[in-house]
């Protein structure tokens, strides 16, 4: 594993966004384990997480135009993506959102930010069944742009509704690629690396068994 993906693994424990434990997910599954990009909610944790995936862009080589954060998770993680461009690779990107309710005054609309046009790299926390990137995909093509990829902090690595997993889906359905920071797999082996993990690990492993692809 590359030092950045154990360094995120690290830092998503000590914030606590990375937690173990027994937690009921939006698609009813029970996962011993969860990721809650709320949580980092400071300047410092922002900036370190913009880091993150800016890094992880440039490493991908994924040649894009525009960046676009689906709300509201996605509006923090486009920010801060698009600063950590300018500061550490001297790239000054555009990024844009949306709101999730349309504004019916002043400028109106539902994006927010520069233009949404030419190859958009759409940047989020997590992929579940997949739904926020098909919204965002509508926005998208009503707009005229293209798809470049998309950057999750995440790959939980499990099916879908099917033997595919929700970003295989994703992937087949818009000829794109999905790329993470982290895989679930990273996180394991991180796990195992440090001491006093190994009910963490035995839980995560069974969850596998019956969802992981
Ligand atoms: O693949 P999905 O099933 O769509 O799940 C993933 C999405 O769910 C969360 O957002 P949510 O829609 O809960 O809104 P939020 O960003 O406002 O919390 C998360 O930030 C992703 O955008
Ligand atoms: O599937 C989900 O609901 C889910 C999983 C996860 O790790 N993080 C999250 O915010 N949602």
């Amino acid at each position: 594993m590359k030092d950045y993906k154990r360094e995120f693994v690290s830092f998503a424990i000590k914030r606590k966004v990375l937690r173990f434990g027994e937690f009921e997910l939006k698609s009813g599954r029970i996962s011993p384990y969860f990721f809650n990009a709320g949580l980092f909610n400071t300047g410092k944790d922002l900036e370190t997480l913009g880091r993150f995936y800016a890094k992880a862009l440039t490493n991908e080589g994924v040649e894009f135009d525009v960046l676009f954060g689906p709300a509201y998770k996605g509006i923090p993680v486009a920010t801060a993506t698009a600063i950590a461009m300018s500061n550490y690779y001297g790239e000054d990107i555009p990024f844009c959102f949306n709101r999730k309710e349309a504004k019916k005054h002043g400028e109106g609309g539902t994006l927010v930010g520069s233009e949404l046009k030419g190859r958009v790299m759409l940047v989020d926390d997590v992929i579940t069944a997949g739904t926020a990137i098909r919204e965002s995909m509508q926005i998208i093509e009503a707009n005229k742009a293209s798809l470049a990829g998309v950057l999750i902090a995440l790959d939980r690595q499990e099916k879908g509704t099917g033997e595919l997993s929700a970003i295989q889906e994703v992937e087949r359905d818009y000829s794109t690629k999905v790329f993470s920071i982290v895989t679930l797999a990273d996180v394991v082996e991180y796990l195992s690396t440090h001491q006093d993990n190994t009910e963490a690990i035995k839980s995560i492993n069974r969850y596998r068994e019956k969802y992981g692809i």
